[in-house]
């Protein structure tokens, strides 16, 4: 697998490395070995599966207080996404600020959000399919979030006009009002 640093310090995009024969090809999609030795969180506690029935389909921006912080990898099954991840770390170089990735069942990337970041994405087509992997346990308690839609943060979400979002999401504080997280 190909890891590659993204513009926030600590996340990563992670795209595989096929080994081709007439079958097709094999890669691997996780590695605890190759994750530490980069310095990434090689845990791995709980795969999630997100069906989503239509496009422009909105779920974020989420994440898990510490000390429950959770890192994430991150990849469309199916269909496609815009993946974004916004830095909520306090005293971060790049506090506040996000990357946008776009995600696929064809390209078969994948996004490493690191423990005190935001993550968030919207589906750009109808049945797309998310899968991602958590480092932490689900703590209902430690759950929180952002709107999506908060004008600091100013994420260019494509189907905004379009967007299905629950009603937790549309409750969360604007960042203005968001307490951040511990420091890297
Ligand atoms: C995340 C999660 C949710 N649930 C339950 C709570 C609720 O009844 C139902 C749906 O939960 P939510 O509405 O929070 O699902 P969703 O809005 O899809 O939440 C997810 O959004 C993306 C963007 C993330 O980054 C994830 O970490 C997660 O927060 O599933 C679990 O039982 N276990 C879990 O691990």
């Amino acid at each position: 697998m190909i890891l590659t640093p993204l513009d926030l310090p600590g996340a990563f995009l992670v795209e595989p490395e096929p080994i081709r024969d007439d079958r097709g090809w094999f890669a691997r999609a996780f590695c605890a070995e190759t994750f530490a030795a980069h310095g990434l969180d090689p845990a791995l506690r709980q795969i999630n599966l997100s069906h989503n029935a239509r496009a422009g389909t909105l779920r974020g921006l989420h994440l898990q207080r510490a000390p429950e912080a959770e890192a994430k990898l991150v990849r469309c099954a199916r269909g496609r996404i815009l993946d974004v991840i916004v830095d909520v770390r306090a005293g971060s170089p790049s506090f506040g600020r996000h990357v946008a990735i776009e995600l696929s069942g064809a390209d078969h990337r994948q996004v490493y959000v690191p423990r005190g970041f935001a993550h968030g994405f919207q589906t750009l087509e109808d049945l797309t399919d998310v899968v991602y992997c958590m480092s932490t346990d689900y703590a209902p308690a430690a759950q929180a979030g952002i709107r999506f839609d908060d004008p600091d943060l100013a994420i260019a979400w494509p189907l905004l006009d379009r967007a299905i979002v629950s009603d937790r999401d549309r409750a969360f504080p604007l960042f203005a009002d968001f307490a951040p997280e511990p420091g890297p």
